[in-house]
């Protein structure tokens, strides 16, 4: 069972005082994929992703990625392992540049290689090939022409996108976005959904999804899991879940 999906949960519970959040939540993210996790307002999504990412420990259950339980691994060894993620509000260097910023990833990925850098004193090799890599990062998502710009002149949307820039610096396996659309002009909302499609079938990430803006999100998915009251209500194609009764149920009444 553990094969089936890149990303796992199993039973996961997770309440605030008396508070039920998530209530067994068993939930997999297969890989190469774009999956989107919807629902009203208080459903769980958040409470989901963060016992995912380790910023929560569940009070049951447990969360596997790439066939290894990471239940009790801090968000930095997930990260490791090839589980990143990005924040509703971008937490960028606003003071750096749009290259600097993509440079700059969490710092476990250097401190990884640190004693490889300074054995074969490579540095300058390897400060060759980041930037070269920047760039074609930076390229795949339209930003390149802005490399120089400061971080804090871009649009809402674009912070967002440099923001995953940066994440995809450390070759990650799933990426976790947090209302990537949220504030984000249509057009540039499309785009941003285009882009993950591109980086699914380019470079074979994997994409789990919160988002509130279903009309845009919903083209471009190939998953939805569909949460109320913490627990898992409906799963398929973006199609069949947008009709599902227990789906139009929980949106009508709440
Ligand atoms: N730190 C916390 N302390 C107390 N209650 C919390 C906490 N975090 C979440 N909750 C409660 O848990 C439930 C699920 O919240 P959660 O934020 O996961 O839902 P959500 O689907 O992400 O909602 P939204 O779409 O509004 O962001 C809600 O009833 C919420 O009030």
């Amino acid at each position: 069972m553990l094969s089936e999906g890149l990303l796992m949960t199993r039973n996961v519970s997770k309440s605030f005082g008396g508070v039920v959040a998530l209530k067994n939540v068993s939930v997999s993210v297969r890989p190469q994929t774009l999956t989107l996790v919807i629902g009203p307002n208080g459903s769980g999504k958040t409470t989901l992703i963060n016992v995912i990412g380790g910023i929560l420990q569940p009070d049951e259950g447990h969360v596997y990625f790439s066939g290894l339980d990471i239940t009790k691994l801090s968000p930095h060894e997930r990260f490791r392992l090839g589980l990143a993620r990005t924040f509703q509000t971008p937490q960028l260097f606003t003071s750096l540049s749009v290259l600097e910023n993509v440079l700059v990833p969490d710092r476990s990925y250097y401190e990884e290689r640190v004693i490889e850098i300074l054995l074969n004193n490579v540095w300058r090799i390897k400060e060759k090939e980041y930037v070269e890599k920047a760039f074609s990062i930076l390229r795949l998502l339209n930003l390149d022409r802005l490399w120089d710009a400061s971080a804090r002149e871009l649009s809402g949307g674009q912070m967002k996108l440099l923001e995953l820039a940066r994440v995809l610096m450390s070759d990650p396996k799933l990426v976790i976005l947090d209302e990537p659309l949220a504030g984000v002009n249509p057009s540039l909302a499309n785009e941003i959904m285009g882009y993950l499609t591109k980086l699914r079938s380019g470079l074979g990430t994997t994409f789990l999804i919160i988002e509130h803006r279903l009309d845009i999100a919903l083209k471009y998915v190939d998953h939805v899991i569909a949460m109320h009251q913490g627990q898992v209500i409906a799963e398929g194609l973006p199609d069949e879940i947008v009709k599902h009764p227990a789906v139009v149920e929980a949106y009508l009444g709440g």
